[in-house]
């Protein structure tokens, strides 16, 4: 089975995409040129993920010094077109944090700024490898040497991050280690990340799967199918509360009810010291029609209007473990 293409990269003059619109049906990339369409194509997921966002934003700064010498655009069009970058989606801490640490790099030219961008994805394809040996070792040490049955939500893989991926790390590791029975994939509407991008990950590792209606999440965990539950994260406020894709409480409370660990993967960067608590976080509203339309075609009323958070944020009390590059720990004590 190949390994899964980069998510995002720079060719020395461009930021390349690999358009996730279009998996599982084309593996395509796309070359990006101006910093507003890469804003886009940031808002319409064609690259996404957390630690992926991060990535983008750094390469989207060097994409700006080259725009901007290309169009003779004075400070004040560079740092607004930065700043539109760094809004493009508002929940992930780990955008900002890159588009941040590039810009700190600014006066120093462009080599530097795309050096952070190199620099923020080794760091992160390391931290990936780490979390899944950590999180292996504590699902194996608390649940048994043995082949395990895991349900995860939306897509927190390569695709999603540098590489190997954070939750979808766990499962690799888990995998090369024999002790993945099963994994059930919420398919994650309404853009369909697990259907159409963890499904796709998983059949190219060779991993069993069976993807799964968000809304038999709750029966499958509570039915006895599911040995535990693997998510990723967008933001950790400094008290353990979670914000991930929309649907992640709902496996937590299940899992919750059910007895079975429901653990957090994310690198130790995705906490956000400044943030007390999960009610601070901010969760992006997407169009009604993500919701409303199905292939294009509306399948609502038309006066229907939908209610789309991208995230929901899971109490830290409902958190088994936080696995990060540095080892598991309970939540609200990043380890
Ligand atoms: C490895 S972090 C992946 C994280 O990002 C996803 O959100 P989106 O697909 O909207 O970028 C989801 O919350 C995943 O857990």
């Amino acid at each position: 089975m190949g390994a899964t293409p980069r998510a995002v990269g720079w060719t020395g003059s461009a930021v390349q995409l690999l358009d996730q619109t279009l998996l599982p049906d084309q593996l395509a990339s796309v070359e990006i040129h101006r910093v507003d369409d890469l804003v886009a194509a940031i808002r319409r997921l064609a690259v996404r993920g957390a630690p992926a966002l991060g990535i983008a934003g750094a390469y989207g700064v060097a994409l700006a010094i080259v725009q901007a010498a290309r169009e003779g655009w004075d400070g004040s069009a560079f740092t607004a077109a930065v700043g539109r970058l760094r809004a493009a989606r508002p929940t992930a801490l780990a955008l900002a944090q890159g588009v941040d640490a590039a810009y700190a790099r600014v006066d120093d030219g462009l080599e530097a700024v795309v050096a952070v961008g190199h620099a923020i994805a080794d760091a992160d394809e390391r931290a990936n490898r780490a979390i899944g040996r950590h999180g292996a070792d504590w699902i194996l040490a608390r649940l048994g040497d043995r082949p395990l049955r895991v349900l995860t939500h939306c897509n927190t893989g390569a695709l999603a991050t540098a590489a190997w991926g954070t939750a979808l790390g766990i499962i690799r590791e888990l995998h090369a280690r024999g002790r993945v029975e099963l994994v059930y994939v919420d398919e994650t509407r309404p853009l369909l990340q697990g259907s159409r991008l963890t499904a796709w990950e998983l059949a190219e590792a060779g991993i069993d799967y069976r993807v799964q209606v968000d809304a038999a999440a709750a029966g499958t965990i509570v039915g006895g199918l599911v040995d535990v539950a693997v998510v990723g994260a967008d933001r950790i406020a400094a008290n353990g509360d979670v914000a991930n894709k929309v649907g992640t409480l709902g496996v937590a409370l299940a899992c919750a009810h059910a007895g079975i660990p429901f653990i957090v993967a994310a690198s130790a960067s995705t906490v956000d010291p400044d943030l007390p608590s999960g009610a601070g976080i901010p969760i992006e509203r997407r169009a009604d029609d993500e919701v409303l339309a199905w292939s294009g075609r509306l399948v609502a009323p038309k006066e229907a209007r939908a209610h789309n958070p991208a995230f929901d944020v899971t109490p830290a009390g409902l958190v088994s473990a936080l696995v990060t590059e540095h080892g598991a720990s309970p939540p609200g004590s990043p380890a």
